[in-house]
């Protein structure tokens, strides 16, 4: 059974919605396009479909940081008020989706951002997990962590061949909260999300569609896109509020259960983040991913080489 404050909170939500013309849909419609503070989110709507597209754009890996989560929310906030018919999540890397949460806010954070940062992340979520819209995610990059996160809080996932996705805290040394998890339980069976979750495993596109962690595999970009059309349309001869609240009392237990820990949430992880041990793991990553970074032209250099060898063997 629903709750009535769940009952009353959510109709309210979607009923209110589709009076408000806010200043920003005025701008949407006038323009076709937005983009937030820093152009850190770019938002398109395309006119005959009515869906937005809506591309994380922080070279190089859009990692998250509390200036795209701000964005990020505010563009969810904007979609809901104005009764958007739909989202599709993309990024405007040719090669990474969403390289999850900058490594930077957890690393030898300063406590009052970090406050914001986790804050905001969880609004991200309870936004676009119980979102009124249908979305889509067309994943056209690696997806791990955080951007897996996002990607699951989406309907529908299509994503570009041999790319990885996956929530891989406990490979990090730390662990993935709970709505992280109930996020990945909602997405493939139960059994496999264990199992994914304690290994920390990063799913290549193929293995990631036989989980049903993904929807569909495309093409490219502009397939990517068509795929998550195709799927919004499906919405377009169902009754709006009956859709919408279908999803909602289908993630209200998962959302409601953040919602009434928000601060018990945060607490979890200042205390998980002071932790010397869960320090010095993520100063070893970052030491990682920048050594890997550096070390990349001298492994492009050396995979050259290989294969001049191996053309002139052939030859030979
Ligand atoms: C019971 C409940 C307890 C609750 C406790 C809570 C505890 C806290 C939970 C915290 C949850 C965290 C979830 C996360 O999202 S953590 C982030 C995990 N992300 C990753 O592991 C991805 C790391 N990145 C990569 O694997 C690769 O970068 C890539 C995405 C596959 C892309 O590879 P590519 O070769 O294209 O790019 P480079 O690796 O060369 O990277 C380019 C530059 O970007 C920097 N970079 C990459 N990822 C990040 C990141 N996540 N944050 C910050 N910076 C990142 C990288 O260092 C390069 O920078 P440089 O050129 O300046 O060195």
């Amino acid at each position: 059974m629903l709750s009535s404050k769940f009952i009353h909170a959510f109709t309210r939500q979607i009923y209110h919605t589709n009076l408000i013309t806010s200043a920003t849909f005025n701008v949407i419609k006038k323009h076709n396009s937005t983009h937030t503070k820093n152009d850190l989110v770019l938002v398109d709507v395309n006119d005959k479909t009515g869906f937005s597209i809506v591309t994380l754009n922080r070279p190089p890996v859009n990692s998250l940081n509390l200036e795209l989560l701000s964005a990020f929310s505010s563009v969810l906030d904007d979609l809901h008020k104005n009764n958007s018919r739909g989202m599709i999540l993309t990024s405007s890397s040719s090669t990474v989706f969403s390289a999850g949460l900058d490594i930077n806010e957890l690393y030898k954070p300063d406590m009052d951002r970090v406050r914001k940062f986790w804050t905001s992340l969880q609004d991200c979520w309870i936004k676009l997990y119980g979102s009124s819209f249908p979305t889509a995610a067309a994943i056209n990059g690696h997806a791990p962590a955080g951007g897996c996160l996002f990607a699951m809080c989406c309907e529908y996932r299509v994503m570009l061949p041999k790319y990885t996705i996956g929530l891989n805290e406990t490979q990090l040394g730390i662990v993935a909260p709970t709505w992280f998890m109930a996020t990945m339980k909602n997405t493939i069976p139960l059994r496999q999300a264990e199992l994914a979750l304690t290994l920390g495993k990063m799913f290549k596109t193929d293995d990631a569609l036989k989980l049903g962690l993904i929807d569909e595999i495309a093409e490219n970009k502009e397939d990517a896109i068509h795929k998550c059309e195709i799927f919004l349309k499906k919405y377009q001869k169902i009754p709006q509020t009956a859709r919408a609240l279908t999803k909602q009392s289908y993630r209200k237990n998962d959302i409601m259960e953040l919602e009434n820990n928000r601060e018990a949430d945060l607490q979890l992880f200042f205390l998980a983040i002071s932790d010397p041990r869960v320090q010095s793991s993520l100063g070893k990553y970052v030491a990682f991913l920048k050594l890997k970074s550096r070390m990349k032209p001298i492994l492009e250099a050396v995979k050259f080489l290989k294969g001049i060898f191996k053309s002139k063997k052939k030859k030979n």
